[in-house]
């Protein structure tokens, strides 16, 4: 997936020359090599790669949840390594998704109001119609009402899909959204963000170390030692599980 073969307003995400390291002299770890990536609009990508290889820094560099230490980042036409903390704060708000592990809804408020949240929190009202759909495609009518710890694991992360999905984001990054559900639950999910991929145009961006969740994706990033080592489009099960093997050796 490199930027060489679309125009680059038809990517969601780029990057170019992404570059981390951790600690000092002899504790010093290059996280992120020189990494040039790009992700098309309407795409569901999975990155994957041994422990340590560099997935989550890719992801929190990317979505403006830690910094790189050099190296341009364009989401929505504007590098994120230059903007200030209040501008990453609202691009963060306004052009990022994100669905984590742990869903990290509010448990005092209902669903309807985690849904709602990030626009609230901009002071912005909602699109009803958008609204209405997204919570359908979801499945989450009848369940609105609800605050989290009366939903199943499986509704409260549809409750986060939904949030991230209502501002029309850019993108939406998900860091293991499915690890904390049963593999029936986490189908339901992981399918419903297909959906969004291909029925909403959204772009996703997901790390996970589960060949299973992965095969929902358009293309698989494969990463070892802080660098892109390769892609896999159409991945099914055995063709991740075959790739990943293939890189511990
Ligand atoms: N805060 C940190 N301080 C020091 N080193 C770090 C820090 N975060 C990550 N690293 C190191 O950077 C490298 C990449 O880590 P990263 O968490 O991005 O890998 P990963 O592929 O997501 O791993 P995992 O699959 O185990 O979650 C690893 O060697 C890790 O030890």
């Amino acid at each position: 997936m490199t930027s060489e073969t679309l125009p680059l307003t038809e990517y969601a995400v780029c990057a170019r020359g992404l570059t981390k390291s951790y600690g000092h002299d002899s504790t010093r770890v290059e996280a992120l090599r020189t990494v040039d990536v790009a992700f098309a609009r309407s795409r569901f990508t999975a990155i994957m790669g041994p422990s340590g290889s560099g997935k989550s820094t890719l992801m929190h560099c990317l979505a403006g949840l830690d910094t790189a230490d050099a190296g341009e980042i364009i989401i929505g036409g504007r590098d994120l390594m230059n903007l200030n903390d209040d501008e990453l704060t609202m691009m963060r708000r306004e052009q990022i998704g994100f669905v984590f592990q742990s869903f990290n809804l509010v448990p005092t408020i209902n669903a309807k109001d985690n849904i709602l949240l990030p626009l609230s929190l901009a002071g912005k009202s909602h699109d009803r119609e958008w609204f209405n759909t997204v919570i359908d495609a979801l499945g989450l009518r009848d369940r609105l009402s609800h605050k989290p710890h009366e939903l199943s694991g499986g509704q409260q992360q549809r409750v986060a899909v939904a949030r991230a999905l209502l501002t029309r984001p850019e993108v939406v990054f998900g860091d293991e959204p499915t690890g904390n559900l049963d593999s029936r639950t986490g189908a339901e999910v992981l399918s419903l963000m297909r959906t969004s991929t291909r029925e909403m145009g959204q772009t996703i961006i997901m790390v996970t170390h589960d060949p299973a969740a992965a095969s929902y994706a358009d293309t698989v990033l494969l990463m070892k030692d802080g660098s892109i080592v390769g892609q896999l489009d159409d991945p099914t099960v055995a063709t991740v599980t075959e790739a990943l093997a293939s890189l511990a050796e």
